[in-house]
């Protein structure tokens, strides 16, 4: 478990991480979201001790992380894939990482494998990929074989069968017990990954909690139609005080009105529908609701 506590970062006049409390619980995928430059790295760092925090406490399992007397073996961690040596080779990488936390060389191949590596461990990482150096990064995680692990951005640069394997060993991962805490600024990525969220903005918390409580602080839910008259049909729930926007392929994008509702109205009116799918809120929508006001760089207004 890992217990974030009025943790405070300052830089100069900058407050990367504000008075930030959170708790990652084991047997979860939890994701760390955040717009860019919201402090994940940093309150990241932090809960590593690799920096040290202006005020309050990051302990993993009670205690801070620089006095866990095992390294590696107590928490994995994958920050950046590309501080890496360029001229080792991966298993030299590897085999390196284990001999400075006292793990057995045999989890050196195992991980490899794991992580898919095997073919490549003996060439050097500076001609790996960015996909093959998260790997790697991923495969150092886990190494010592810990109960808690942090990964800082881990599905950049991986491809879509990449980005399926992460997902399932994160999954794996929490599912033997473990701690899982990913960081991401995309809400896309994590609502695929994640099953708990822990939202900051400008260093501060905005949410923390499963994702179905966080879409459904949106307020938005909204249903999917399709029907073999969608401009009659439309017609019809504007009426009765839906708002509809036209979605992909000729589907109707409905809010205001719920499932049910929509079908009746369609019913009493004749109305064929070929489908009739409720979407929740999106959580791409919830997220951008409740980060609009911490985002650093805004956009400008479309031309
Ligand atoms: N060493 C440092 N010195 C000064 N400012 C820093 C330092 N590290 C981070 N910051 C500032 O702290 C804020 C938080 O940065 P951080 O990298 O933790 O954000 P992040 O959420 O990880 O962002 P991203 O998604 O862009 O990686 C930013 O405004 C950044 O400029």
């Amino acid at each position: 478990m890992i217990e974030v506590i009025e943790l405070t970062k300052r830089y100069g006049r900058r407050t990367a991480v504000d008075r930030l409390t959170f708790t990652v619980r084991p047997g979860h995928v939890t994701g760390f979201l955040g717009p860019n430059g919201a402090g994940k790295s940093t309150t990241l760092r932090l809960i590593l001790g690799l920096n040290d925090p202006t005020s309050g406490t990051a302990t993993v399992d009670g205690r801070t992380f620089r006095s866990l007397p095992r390294g590696l073996r107590e928490v994995g961690a994958l920050l950046d894939a590309g501080d890496v040596h360029g001229g080792r080779t991966g298993a030299a990488h590897l085999m390196a990482l284990a001999r400075s936390n006292a793990i057995p060389y045999g989890r050196v191949e195992e991980v490899l494998a794991e992580v898919g590596l095997t073919e490549a461990a003996g060439r050097r990482i500076g001609g790996y990929s960015l996909g093959m150096k998260q790997r790697l990064g991923i495969a150092g995680a886990l190494l010592g074989d810990p109960p808690v692990l942090l990964f800082d951005e881990p599905l950049n640069g991986l491809d879509p069968e990449g980005v399926l394997w992460v997902r399932g060993l994160f999954r794996q991962l929490a599912a033997e017990g473990r701690t899982v805490f990913v960081s991401s600024h995309m809400m896309a990525e994590m609502q695929h990954t994640a099953d708990r969220l822990v939202v900051i903005g400008r260093g501060r918390l905005i949410a923390d909690e499963g994702l179905s409580e966080f879409a459904a602080r949106a307020g938005r839910a909204a249903v999917t139609v399709r029907a073999a008259e969608p401009d009659r049909l439309t017609a019809v729930l504007r009426a009765a005080g839906a708002t509809v926007r036209p979605g992909p392929d000729g589907t109707l994008d409905v809010t205001g009105l719920d499932a049910g509702r929509i079908g009746e109205l369609a019913l009493e009116q004749r109305l064929l529908l070929y489908a009739l799918t409720d979407r929740g809120a999106s959580l791409e929508e919830a997220f951008m609701e409740l980060t609009a006001d911490s985002v650093e760089y805004l956009a400008g207004e479309p031309r």
